[in-house]
This record gives C-alpha cells, sequence and structure tokens, in this order.
C-alpha cells in the first residue's frame, strides 16, 4: 500500500513538476490539520454551547419558587429541561401531595442536573485553579522539583535511543563476527545500564516526592478554608452541597495530586520520546538512502484512526471514578457512625440494622466496582488489539519501508554484500528498538487519555470542595428551599435565602436582638421575630416545648446560623462560651480537657497553673480525677472514661477556668445531680458571669431573673421572675410580660 501510494505520488509530481517534498509535506500537514479541526469540534461547540443568555442559566438557581435545585448543579442541563422544570413548578403547593411531588421533581432535577466530570472545558480551568495553588511561584519548592524531574524524564529519552542505537551496533558486529568491538560493546552497554536504572528509580522517586508535595499545598489551602468561619460546621449544616468532606480532604486531594504527578511524567516522557524517536527514525531512513516521509505518515494515519476508534468506544471513566469516590465516602461514613455511636448501638442491641446499612454501602460500591471492571475490560481488550497488533504491524511496515525502497546499487555493485547486509541488520535493530519505544510512547500517550478522564473525577471533587468551602466560609450558602416555606418577614433570590440580617458588636457587653427571626438551614421558620435585650448581670432561663428554637438561638447568637433580618448586637465571641447538652472531650492530656478550647500554649501564655486549674475542677466536684486518672498529663479516650455527669461537670469546669461574661448553657447538667448542680451554678453567679440557661428542671429557676419562654408556634414571651416564683421553679399566678 505505501508503495502503491509513493509511486502514485512519483507520477503525479513528474507529471505537474512539482518537487515530491512539497507535495507530501502538503498531504501531511492537510491531514493533521484536518484531524485538529476534527478533535476540536465538540470543545468548539461546548464553548458556543456555554454562551446562551445568561438569564436562562441563572433559573436554575431558582430554587425557593419552583422546587429545583439551588446553583450547584448549573451544570450539564439543557435549556429545555430548565425551561420544562420552571413551567413545572410554577403551580402554587397547596397540600402535602404536591409538596412530594415537588420534592420528587426536585431530586429528579437535580439527578439530571448532577454533573459528569469529563475532559472539558470545565475541568481545564477547575484544573488551572487546582495548578496555581499546588504552584503558587516560579520559584517554588514544586518548581524544581518539576525542573528536575523533567531534566530526568529528558536525560532518560536520550538514553534510550542511546542504547538502542548501541544494541544495533552489537547486532552488526554480531552479523560480521567482529568479537573484540562485540565485547567492548557489551561492557558499554552494561556501563550505561547502571546510570538507566538510577535515572528510572529517580524518575519515580521524584513523581512521589511532587504529589507529596502538591498534596501538602492543597491540604494546607483547603485546612485553612475548612476552618474559617466554622466553614466544618456550616458546610454540612447550611450548605447542602457536598457530603462527607472528610473523604474529600483525605482520599480524594491524594489521589487527585497523585494522578496529576503521575500524568506528568506520564505525558512528558511519551513526548519526549515520540519527538527524539521520530528524528533519530528519520536520519536512520536518511542514511539508508530512502524515502523519509511515508513511513512517519502511514504512522500517523494508523495512531490517529485507532485513537479515534478508542475515544468513541471509551467509556465515562471520570464519571465512574467520581461514583466510585462517592461510595466509598458513604461507606467510610457509616463506619464512622458505628464507631462513635458503638455504645448506644450496644444497648439497643441495633447490630441487625447497622450491619444492613454497612451491607447496603458496601454492596452499592462492590456493584459499581463491577460495571467498571467489566466496562474496563472491553476497553483494554480493544486497547490492546489495537495498540499491540496493529501497531506492531504497522511498526514492521514502517521499519522494512527504507530497507525496501532504498536506491539499489546502479553501478553493479552487490546488493547482498556481507558489509550491505550487516548494515541493514544494524539499521533494522536500531530501528526496530526505536520502534518499540515510540510505540511505547505512543501507548502510554494514549492511555493517558483514560487517566486524564480520570483526573477530571478527581479534579470536579477537589475543585468543588474548595469552591464550597470558600463560597461557605463568605457566607453563601446553597441549600434547597422549598416554595412553601417561603416567609413574608424574609427574603428570597433564586431559590435562596437572603441574609439582610445587621450584626454589631457590643459597646457595653449587652446582647440585643431586634426582630431576628430565627430561621433553621432548611429554611423552616421557627421563630419570627425576636427581640430581647440582656444586660450584664440579667440572668435568662429559656424553656418551651422541644424543638420550639431554644437551642436554635444559641445558634444565631454565636453566629453558627446566619442572622436572616432584624439586629443582633453582642459582644465578641469570646465574651460568650457555649455548653451544650452533649458534652465535648477533645484529644489529649487531663489538662487539655480543662482549658479547652485552648491549647497548652495558650495556657502557658496566660500564666495560668495546674493549680488554677484544681480550682475549677473543685468548683465542679470533680478535684479527685486528677489523682484517680494519673496527674495532669495523664491522656486517655475522655469520651468512654468519663461518665455522663463527670463528662458535664467537666464542661462547665471551662467556665471556670475561661470565666467570659455570658455562660449559654444549653441543658448542660441534665446528668448532673442536683446538689452539684445547684453549687455550680452560685460558683458561676458568683464569679460575676452571666446566664442564659436552657432547662426543663425547676430547680434552676432561681438562679435567673427573667423567663423567655416559647411557645412552640413561633410566638414567646419575655417575663420577670418574682422571688416565690424563682423558689417555687413555676409561675404563682398569670406572667406578667416584660
Ligand atoms: N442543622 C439543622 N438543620 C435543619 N433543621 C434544624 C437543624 N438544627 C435544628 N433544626 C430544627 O430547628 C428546630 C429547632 O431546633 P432546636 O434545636 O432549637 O430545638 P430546641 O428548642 O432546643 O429543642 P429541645 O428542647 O428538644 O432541645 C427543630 O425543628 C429542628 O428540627
Amino acid at each position: 500500500m505505501p508503495t502503491v501510494i509513493s509511486k502514485y505520488l512519483d507520477g503525479t509530481t513528474r507529471k505537474y513538476n512539482i518537487p515530491k517534498e512539497y507535495v507530501t509535506r502538503g498531504i501531511v500537514s492537510a491531514a493533521v490539520l484536518l484531524y485538529g479541526c476534527k478533535l476540536s469540534y465538540p470543545y468548539l461547540k461546548s464553548i458556543c454551547g456555554e454562551r446562551t443568555p445568561k438569564s436562562k442559566k441563572k433559573i436554575l438557581c431558582n430554587g425557593a419558587s419552583n422546587g429545583k435545585l439551588a446553583n450547584g448543579f448549573e451544570n450539564g442541563v439543557s435549556d429545555s429541561e430548565d425551561e420544562k422544570a420552571t413551567n413545572n413548578n410554577k403551580i402554587a403547593i397547596p397540600n402535602g401531595n404536591a409538596l412530594k411531588k415537588q420534592t420528587k421533581d426536585a431530586k429528579s432535577v437535580k439527578r439530571k442536573t448532577a454533573k459528569t466530570p469529563s475532559f472539558n472545558l470545565e475541568f481545564v480551568y477547575q484544573l488551572i485553579k487546582l495548578l496555581q495553588l499546588m504552584i503558587p511561584s516560579a520559584f517554588c519548592n514544586e518548581t524544581a522539583i518539576l525542573a528536575v524531574h523533567t531534566l530526568a524524564l529528558f536525560t532518560r529519552t536520550f538514553m534510550s535511543i542511546y542504547v538502542a542505537s548501541m544494541e544495533g551496533q552489537m547486532v552488526k558486529f554480531i552479523v560480521q563476527r567482529d568479537v573484540r568491538n562485540f565485547a567492548f560493546m557489551l561492557l558499554k552497554w552494561l556501563g550505561v545500564a547502571l546510570p538507566a536504572t538510577f535515572l528510572n528509580s529517580t524518575i519515580r522517586f521524584l513523581e512521589n516526592k511532587l504529589a507529596l508535595s502538591f498534596r501538602t499545598r492543597l491540604v494546607d489551602h483547603a485546612y485553612g478554608l475548612y476552618f474559617k468561619q466554622q466553614t466544618y460546621y456550616r458546610v454540612s449544616n447550611l450548605d447542602g452541597r457536598i457530603e462527607n468532606a472528610d473523604h474529600r480532604l483525605t482520599e480524594d486531594i491524594s489521589a487527585f495530586t497523585s494522578s496529576v504527578a503521575h500524568l506528568y511524567s506520564h505525558l512528558t516522557k511519551p513526548l519526549f520520546d515520540c519527538a527524539l524517536i521520530g528524528f533519530a527514525l528519520a536520519r536512520s531512513s536518511r542514511q539508508m538512502g530512502a524515502a523519509v516521509v511515508p513511513g512517519p505518515l502511514l504512522a500517523v494515519v494508523v495512531i490517529s484512526l485507532t485513537a479515534q476508534i478508542l475515544r468513541v468506544l471509551s467509556p465515562k471513566f471520570g464519571a465512574l471514578v467520581a461514583v466510585e469516590a462517592d461510595r466509598k465516602a458513604y461507606l467510610r461514613h457509616i463506619h464512622n457512625r458505628v464507631i462513635t455511636n458503638a455504645e448506644e448501638i450496644a444497648f439497643y442491641g441495633g447490630h441487625k440494622v447497622e450491619l444492613s446499612h454497612l451491607k447496603k454501602a458496601y454492596q452499592a460500591l462492590v456493584a459499581h466496582k463491577n460495571k467498571i471492571f467489566v466496562q474496563r475490560l472491553w476497553y483494554v481488550v480493544l486497547e490492546q488489539f489495537l495498540m499491540k497488533y496493529v501497531w506492531s504491524g504497522t511498526g514492521m511496515v514502517m521499519v522494512s519501508l527504507p530497507i525496501i525502497m532504498a536506491a539499489r546499487p546502479v553501478n553493479g555493485e552487490s546488493d547482498i554484500s556481507g558489509d550491505k547486509i550487516s548494515e541493514r541488520t544494524q539499521y533494522f535493530t536500531t530501528a526496530r528498538n526505536l520502534l518499540l519505544s515510540g510505540a511505547d510512547a505512543v501507548e502510554r500517550l494514549m492511555s493517558s487519555y483514560k487517566e486524564i478522564v480520570e483526573l477530571a473525577g478527581y479534579t470536579s471533587r477537589v475543585g468543588d470542595m474548595l469552591d464550597v468551602f470558600s463560597d461557605v466560609s463568605s457566607g453563601k450558602y446553597t441549600r434547597t428551599i422549598v416554595a412553601s416555606k417561603k416567609h413574608p418577614n424574609l427574603q428570597y433570590s433564586e431559590g435562596r435565602l437572603l441574609v439582610k440580617g445587621v450584626i454589631m458588636d457590643s459597646k457595653d457587653g449587652s446582647i440585643m436582638l431586634r426582630d431576628v427571626p430565627i430561621v433553621t438551614p432548611n429554611g423552616d421558620v421557627v421563630v419570627a421575630s425576636l427581640t430581647l435585650c440582656m444586660s450584664v448581670g440579667e440572668h435568662l432561663l429559656i424553656t418551651g416545648p422541644n424543638g420550639c428554637g431554644k437551642s436554635s438561638l444559641f445558634r444565631v447568637l454565636s453566629g453558627l446560623w446566619p442572622v436572616y433580618a432584624g439586629q443582633l448586637m453582642r459582644p465578641p465571641n469570646c465574651s460568650m462560651f457555649y455548653i451544650p447538652q452533649r458534652p465535648y472531650m477533645t484529644l489529649g492530656s487531663l489538662r487539655e480537657q480543662v482549658i479547652y478550647p485552648d491549647t497548652v500554649a495558650d495556657f502557658e501564655k496566660k500564666q495560668m497553673t495546674d493549680c488554677m486549674l484544681q480550682q475549677c475542677l473543685e468548683r465542679v466536684s470533680l478535684a479527685h480525677l486528677v489523682a484517680r486518672e494519673g496527674g495532669w498529663d495523664a491522656t486517655a479516650d475522655w469520651k468512654d472514661v468519663l461518665s455522663g455527669g463527670e463528662k458535664q461537670r467537666m464542661a462547665v469546669a471551662r467556665l471556670f477556668y475561661h470565666k467570659p461574661a455570658f455562660a449559654l448553657l444549653d441543658e448542660c447538667t441534665s446528668a448532673v445531680s442536683m446538689d452539684v448542680e445547684s453549687s455550680m451554678y452560685q460558683s458561676a453567679k458568683d464569679e460575676g458571669i452571666t446566664l442564659l440557661t436552657i432547662t426543663h428542671r425547676p430547680s434552676l429557676w432561681k438562679f435567673h431573673s427573667r423567663v423567655l419562654q416559647f411557645d412552640g408556634e413561633g410566638g414567646w414571651k419575655l417575663l420577670s421572675l418574682t422571688s416565690q416564683e424563682k423558689e417555687a421553679g413555676a409561675f404563682s399566678s398569670k406572667p406578667q410580660q416584660v
């Protein structure tokens, strides 16, 4: 076939008197140009597709009015789908059934609009953004590693070519029966092998180093965002875009950085190989006196065709990888739940239920992995057939072309003399080795496509996570708000509640709320408008039925939940200390339990002593703990070592260590005996701490001067307590509103 093409070319160039190189170069350029157009067509189309009017795209975010998911899922949905969904949901939803329908619609839109990561423009943008984080400047560690890595890859390619030419010469000496030169060449070959193997190992070492450096950069950045403005709380409680942030922060970042570093060497070396080997092959073809163009032209055509076939038939590895990561994360989450709640589950004997959850999560992962294996099986069969056999055949033709097409001797010289044969053998061996390396390089380049698509999956997970973190840390939340939840006092835009409240620093240290609503992250308005003023020394008791918004008021005061309307004036966070019903025990020593959330360095900076900590423990009747646990430096799993009541008392001991202006006590003594509870409350008051207490215990009324009573239906009353009421723990007559 190539001979036919060559003959036809000869005829045509002679006929029209055009230099043969011009024609062959023209054909090659046109082929390359056409193939380039073909490859770039889908991307050009997607760029044009993205230029749809913004207004249409924005409809997607309109969750409040049409029940659709708010942003975060914009990509990958057609405009017609948007419009259909919008129109469907314009109908008012008066009852529960309709509400269910709406939720179903929202879910189906979520499914439709869920992004499928693939090799597209969005992937490129996200990757560039992440690369800027991983390589922050031209003079950083990572650039240095990259430079050394690139140099190592380049040197390795030169070595491969050098080794191939040495092997060619060795075969020539064998054919010539030249033992001396053969032995010398063999020694030289062995001498090169040593640095070559060292270089291979160095390349792998540098790749791992690069992956680790990239990971460290990303982890630093992600942790910075995660612990900024309580993002770790808000991302799971106020925003609905990502689940299992822990998995993304650990596994996905690691997989992403390893994939980037691996792909760098996986792409760079084959590219060097292709360029340099192509050049070396062309040079040896010319030395043989054969035409340079037909061989490479044939290679370009065959490789382009096989690449196209593989591209069309390739499964969507990016989407498959993203789903796999999701399922792995979910399985880990279920495991974590079992570990965290082991005692409760054991008491209930709930292992059957937990086991079934675990099995379900595991089966989902296994089913998905099987799906990937099956898809990979057929893809690898095709890939191997095309790359191993079709390419080997093409390589054979390419290697033989210069020998077959080389100019024949014209002056009666023999074509099969010893010298000529050994020369051709040397050429054949060198070219064959070079081609093998070249084929290997192209194979790696093509199999890299699969890895690039997999990288798209990780890029999307890591990139989305960082986007969500920075949105959330700057107060932008995305969560579905069902249309029927809209409240006239609040403002909505594109399905999201707008944060319109004003937060001010209190100058006199008091707390003041004016028309502040209490709204849950789901958009439920628990209390429509609350007005309250608390000066230092005015102890407030908060009561009401379950779920009426008592703890939520603390969340608003602490800044965990946004102030959607009205005004909130409050002292700085360090002046307010929150103690929850379920006390939290940190990792570390007994000392670190008392000083939490201070670190040991803070403790030393404040010039506090263990003796002072001992006094804190005495106030909550835990003085014996130091001796019992083996001193202040003793470490244990405090969550399990301390009893429920002891943990609650330890949490109150922290109050005496920090001595804040206000204590937000959320049923934090429910497991403490009543005598110890009373002495703790009295101590806190004596210390000058103003109490805001949520409790159902009448015995605590006596420590407070006012009561905020929620009715559970959005209403509330602020009442003063008489001394009889304080003692009785109940209102003696009809309560008087303040
Ligand atoms: N993270 C959250 N996401 C969505 N809704 C929430 C969240 N936290 C609380 N809620 C809802 O807010 C409402 C008020 O909850 P809150 O914890 O303030 O109740 P409470 O008055 O303290 O109740 P209890 O006396 O049982 O502790 C409840 O209906 C609850 O379901």
